[in-house]
């Protein structure tokens, strides 16, 4: 009975017995390529183990005549069986024959070690299942070791591995899970190579990812790594891209891996300098040429020694692009300008400049849409553009926060576009990157419809015990949000309500007199209310800032404001207005009369108690009673509000929901609308996540539920504090929706087994 395997003794042919990883690893190993020394458990070994402990009874006892669509069950299924893995005693010969080996990895003493994951199935037809299976880095003695090889193991029993071998009828003890037990590198620089660009399928060029410390964060999408382009043949370098590395994992003084703040000097550093990039593009052309076969491989350098952790095939390249493209001088092409990614997705098109607002009606399908900034009265322009560039803004300005939702790629920030960029100019716009070129690199779309990204629905749904929303701005994308799955709207902005139709609410109630205006917000809100029904929805009351509403009809006698940020906007406004906000209040009434049970009412920028109080007041004089006829919370957006939550929960509310967007900008000083600071805008800051701490931990006392509207909403390292913390519900962008809702997944489960560990102590 072989339980140990060196890579040595290991191959590409032996999935069965390595698993996935080990064999890969293997068969470098004995290529000569530089990887750290490792051993594996065996597939046998796997089996020996659950056999001889009767957990392969225990488990089938658990799973027996399970409903794996009643989540809760399931949940409760996937604990038991993971606490039963992870507590079981280990067999003793099994025990042993680990020990040794570490032991011999180590020369005799205790080394540092990654346990990492290795499944004989993991190609299974879905790709979505591959890669759940958990690595523990940093693993130190023999206890460390055999817990996190049975952490392994266990981690083939999440609630989604579970669901998903059930509904495709898959035996449960087909799989078995090796664990490569491996020296670790102490990673000074990591990330991933493609040794064909994945992007355009060109097969001339190479792409490396790098970023500081380990390649955790590279892998796992919660940092943005630099991005190097090298010509094959040529083994040089034709494109660097240095990005924003706001995070790092280092190994800490306890010696656990832990994700830091990266150092300031470090941030916007170039990672790998042009030698160790060259040395990285030599050794993946090795690669490629001993497979045969375009390969995605994870690295490592530890000093100026490179190792390689992981190769595998890139399976995306589609067949024909799998033959030489042209599309090499398209993505050699020139760089006109860069600026801040806002909303993902490359498209070409002509350049239509916009400098005065009367011109937006000649922007047509597929326009590359140039301006400033965009503002509201824009939107049917931005609705035809293939994509868009403003001089101004950062991540959550007007521009970025539309385009994500309509899907349109668009780069922000810019300083220069108008000035730069010439009208009928043909140019292609990378949204993530924030990158602009000269000519058309990727494939001409003429309309929105081809241009939009795809939203994808969950095939196999992922179960989390926190709520998953959306947040909505336009009625006119409710089906596309609602087709996210997502479990409710968090946040649906009134403004766009009001700026469609063109007209400033106060001609709106003097002309038409106030059931006009009633009428207006009913309409959109009510598509919403449709399309998510019976999911609940949060409508949001009037956050109208003067410099938005100065461009309606009848918005000239909107003041004009110095820093309208910090202005007459949110329910202050409101309370102002009170005749406008009635109106609102009185939508909202009808449609609950009319059925509409799922709408609930939050109000923005609170500042003080006595707002809540006076707005209650008005519900009460249109006959909405709030908390008793309808769901009532509050925005938490500013330093005030977070500040004095115990009397706001005092007050009276249901829930309260984080806008990160403005409690950033009021917290850190930074105007969220001024390019020339965007960089210093940072929602981790720990001022601002302290503040968040305070208020979850003070809502829970007070069964007031918790939730997130802002951006940082859809940021998942964010996301994973938020969770820890205990908050109720995340709503995030349309487009990160699927992201955020594994992201919650995850993080619940490692709540979960962190209570099963600490449960052992
Ligand atoms: N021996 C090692 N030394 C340093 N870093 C390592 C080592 N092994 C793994 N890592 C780092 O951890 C990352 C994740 O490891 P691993 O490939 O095991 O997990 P994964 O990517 O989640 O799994 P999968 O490839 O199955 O989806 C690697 O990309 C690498 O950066
Ligand atoms: C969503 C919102 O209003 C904010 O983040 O400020
Ligand atoms: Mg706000």
């Amino acid at each position: 009975m072989k339980l140990i395997a060196w890579l040595d003794e290991l191959t590409n042919e032996d999935v069965d017995i390595a698993g996935g990883k080990g064999a890969s690893l293997g068969e470098m190993w004995n290529a000569k390529l530089p990887v750290p020394p490792a051993f594996v458990t065996t597939a046998v070994a796997y089996r020996y183990f659950i056999e001889e402990t009767n957990l392969k009874n225990t488990i089938k006892h658990i799973l027996e005549g399970l409903d794996v669509n009643d989540s809760k069950k399931l949940i409760k299924a996937s604990e038991d069986v993971r606490k039963a893995i992870e507590t079981v005693e280990m067999p003793e010969d099994l025990k042993l024959s680990i020990v040794e080996s570490y032991n011999k990895l180590g020369d005799g003493e205790d080394i540092f070690v990654a346990v990492r994951s290795s499944a004989t199935a993991e190609d299974l037809p879905d790709a979505s299942f591959a890669g759940q299976q958990e690595t523990f880095l940093n693993m130190k003695g023999n206890d460390e070791v055999l817990d996190a090889v049975r952490k392994c193991y266990s981690s083939l029993f999440t609630p989604r591995a579970i669901f998903y071998r059930e509904q495709k009828g898959f035996d449960h003890f087909e799989v078995a899970l090796c664990a490569v037990v491996q020296k670790m590198a102490d990673a000074d620089e990591a990330g991933v190579m493609f040794t064909v660009n994945p992007i355009n399928q060109n097969h001339d060029q190479m792409v490396v990812e790098a970023a500081w410390g380990y390649g955790e964060g590279v892998v796992s999408g919660t940092v943005s790594p630099d991005t190097y382009l090298i010509a094959k043949g040529a083994e040089k370098i034709t494109d660097i891209n240095v990005a924003s590395k706001d995070t790092m994992f280092i190994k800490n003084e306890e010696g656990k891996t832990e994700e830091i703040k990266t150092p300031a000097e470090k941030v916007d550093l170039q990672v790998l300098n042009e030698t160790k990039i060259l040395k990285l593009a030599q050794v993946g052309k090795l690669i490629e040429k001993h497979y045969a076969q375009p390969m995605d491989i994870e690295w490592v350098y530890e000093g100026d020694e490179l190792y390689m952790v992981q190769a595998r095939p890139i399976t995306t390249l589609d067949k024909e692009g799998a033959k030489k493209t042209t599309a090499e001088e398209q993505y050699d092409a020139e760089i006109l300008l860069k600026g801040i990614g806002a909303s993902p997705g490359t498209m070409s098109g002509e350049v239509k400049l916009i400098l005065d607002l009367d011109q937006i009606g000649d922007v047509v399908d597929g326009d590359i849409l140039v301006t400033k900034m965009t503002t509201p009265d824009m939107v049917p322009g931005m609705k035809k553009a293939a994509a868009i560039i403003t001089d101004d803004g950062g991540l959550t300005c007007h521009a970025a926060i539309i385009s994500r939702e309509l899907g349109t790629p668009c780069v922000v920030g810019t300083k220069k576009a108008t000035q730069i960029l010439k009208n009928g100019e043909t140019v292609t716009v990378d949204g993530e990157k924030g990158i602009i070129y000269s000519g058309a690199v990727a494939k001409k779309q003429n309309n929105m419809e081809q241009g939009q990204q795809q939203v994808i629905y969950e095939s196999n749904p992922i179960i989390t015990a926190t709520d998953i929303k959306v947040n909505v701005s336009m009625p006119e994308v409710a089906e596309r949000a609602a087709a996210t799955g997502a479990d409710g709207v968090g946040l649906l902005r009134a403004e766009h309500m009001i700026l469609g139709t063109g007209v400033h609410p106060s001609k709106i109630l003097n002309e038409q007199g106030s059931e006009a205006l009633v009428e207006v917000f009913i309409e959109g809100i009510k598509k919403v209310a449709d399309a998510f029904y019976p999911r609940p929805v949060t409508y949001r009351t009037l956050d109208a800032p003067t410099d938005e509403f100065m461009g309606l009809e009848g918005g000239q006698d909107e003041p004009h404001e110095q820093n309208p940020m910090m202005g007459w906007r949110g329910i202050r406004r409101g309370l102002d207005q009170p005749e406008i906000l009635s109106c609102e209040l009185k939508a909202i009434k009808r449609l609950r009369e009319d059925g509409y049970r799922n709408l609930n009412i939050m109000i923005p920028l609170v500042t003080n108690v006595d707002e809540i109080r006076k707005v209650k007041a008005i519900g009460k004089e249109v006959g909405l009673n709030m908390r008793t006829d309808i769901e009532f919370g509050i925005m938490v957006e500013t330093p005030a509000a977070a500040l004095i939550i115990d009397d706001i929960v005092k007050e009276g509310v249901d829930f309260v929901s984080f806008g990160t967007n403005d409690l950033t900008q009021y917290v850190i000083a930074i105007d969220r609308n001024n390019e020339f600071v965007a960089k210093y805008y940072m929602e981790n800051h720990p001022a601002v996540l302290k503040l968040i701490e305070h208020v979850i931990k003070i809502c829970r006392e007070n069964d007031v539920k918790t939730s997130v509207c802002g951006q940082a909403g859809s940021r998942p390292a964010i996301v994973e504090k938020l969770v820890e913390w205990g908050i109720t519900s995340i709503s995030s962008n349309i487009d990160a929706v699927k992201t955020i809702r594994s992201v919650v997944a995850r993080t619940e489960q490692k709540i979960i087994l962190d209570s099963i560990r600490n449960a052992k102590k």
